[in-house]
């Protein structure tokens, strides 16, 4: 049965064929019905927007906006917002499904969304990302709020931009802290959450690594992406013990030379004053197919989807790979990483430690109080170990990859949720 109203020779991006493939594999398990799936993976809602935004030197332009809420079965439907060139209804859709599985992998009480504007923010002033955000707000206010949909960064976006739209949407609605999370500590921020989704990242790479016998300490790490993810990432990962060896982004990447690893704090201050991690002194240049090829313990794409391809998921030589992006793995790759025998940590557990935060963060607003950073930080931890051990167990006892145990976690909690509040259950009346 196909989605009424879709146009089906719309060509599915590549992330999206990737979604469905990882779905595909977990409902089989669970042995969901075809009308079942159905209602599982369409899109609650989707919003485009055109936002029409005056430059600085007073020309117009016309950017397209979207939201795309997957589910709100759990809770109000949650994810960030992204600013690149290339955000299309393609791609936030498949991102908007992946945090459904996320938020129920980690159960917390929250669907999936995503969102973004197709746009290059590096050539954009601050005043114009300012008026853009504005204006996307001004668009999609309907459809977000507190229990409908919760924002939150994405790539190029950061506690600014979720000022603006806290400002933008209050405006409106009435002084809403809790209707996008990450803000600035001053505005309702929760202290931790700018650094949770890398800490996160060391949480659950350091509970792996301890299952396998090892320990982060002295594990030698390359990270794809240098911006909130990898950046936050490599300073926990340093600050227990590993050593960086090399880390890029969209401009090329670098290498310790000798055998000093790189220091983080000063790689963020290069990288702070120059924009790139590129150039930063004492290090050797190579390139991104360079750096997923390194021989090392540890790998972490934190950067952009399908960074692993069939073509380069062969080269790859490091033992564990933890995805801090989304998406960052081709099907075809996964199957070649699987027959290798590399671990693979999925991003549903991998990178869910901005959206506990999150969480912590809205439960903060709702309540009016203020968590001190320890207190977010210990319950991230428990968060984030607890769905790792949930996952590890089912993908031992089932001879399945993590990933697979991963979505069939996230899956069979959504379906419940659904069931109970009747929807599928109509798919069965129909059925029988
Ligand atoms: N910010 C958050 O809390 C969360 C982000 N994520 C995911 O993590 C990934 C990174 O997000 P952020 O760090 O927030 O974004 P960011 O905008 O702060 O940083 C992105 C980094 O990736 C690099 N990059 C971009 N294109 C690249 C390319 N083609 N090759 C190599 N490097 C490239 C950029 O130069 C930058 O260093 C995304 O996949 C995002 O969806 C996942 C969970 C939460
Ligand atoms: O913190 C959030 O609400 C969402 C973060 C996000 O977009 C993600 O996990 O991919």
């Amino acid at each position: 049965m196909a989605l009424e109203g879709r146009a089906d020779s719309e060509r599915r991006t590549e992330v999206e064929l990737t979604a469905d493939h990882n779905f595909t594999l977990a409902a089989g398990r669970l042995g969901l019905s075809a009308d079942q799936q159905l209602l599982l993976r369409t899109p609650f809602r989707e919003v485009k927007v055109a936002v029409p935004v005056q430059m600085d030197d007073g020309t117009l332009r016309v950017f397209a906006g979207y939201r795309v809420q997957h589910s709100g079965a759990r809770g109000p439907a949650k994810g960030g917002i992204r600013f690149h060139t290339d955000v299309s209804i393609g791609e936030m859709h498949a991102l908007a499904e992946i945090m459904t599985w996320k938020t129920a992998l980690v159960d917390v009480p929250f669907g999936g969304a995503k969102g973004g504007i197709a746009c290059d923010p590096s050539k954009l002033s601050l005043a114009e990302q300012e008026r853009l955000t504005r204006r996307y707000v001004s668009r999609i206010h309907r459809f977000i709020g507190p229990f409908r949909d919760i924002p939150a960064p994405d790539v190029n976006t950061n506690e600014q931009v979720m000022a603006w739209i806290l400002d933008e949407y209050s405006s409106r609605h009435g002084y809403s802290p809790a209707c996008v999370t990450s803000k600035p500590v001053e505005l309702g921020g929760i202290r931790g959450r700018s650094t949770a989704t890398g800490t996160g990242i060391g949480m659950v790479l350091a509970e792996h690594l301890k299952a396998r016998g090892r320990s982060i300490r002295g594990a030698r790490v390359a990270i794809q992406g240098f911006g909130n993810v990898g950046a936050n990432a490599a300073a926990f990962i340093e600050q227990h013990g590993g050593e960086i060896i090399a880390v890029a982004d969209v401009n090329g990447g670098i290498l310790s030379s000798g055998s000093r690893p790189l220091r983080v704090p000063d790689l963020i201050e290069h990288v702070r004053l120059t924009g790139s991690v590129v150039g930063f002194p004492g290090a050797m240049s190579i390139d991104n197919d360079e750096l997923l090829a390194l021989p090392c313990d540890v790998l972490i794409p934190a950067a952009l989807e399908n960074a692993l391809t069939e073509s380069s998921a062969g080269e790859v030589r490091a033992s564990v790979i933890v995805e801090g992006a989304n998406l960052p793995t081709t099907a075809g790759a996964d199957r070649i990483l699987r027959s290798r025998g590399i671990d693979v940590i999925p991003d549903l557990l991998a990178n869910a430690g901005g959206v506990v935060a999150s969480y912590f963060e809205w439960t903060q607003n709702l309540q009016q109080t203020q968590w001190p950073r320890q207190k977010v930080n210990r319950k991230l931890q428990s968060y984030l170990v607890r769905a790792y051990r949930s996952v590890r167990k089912i993908a031992e006892a089932r001879d399945m990859s993590f990933r697979e145990a991963a979505w069939l976690i996230a899956i069979e909690r959504v379906a419940r949720a659904e069931s109970l509040r009747g929807a599928l259950s109509t798919v069965k009346e129909r059925n029988r």
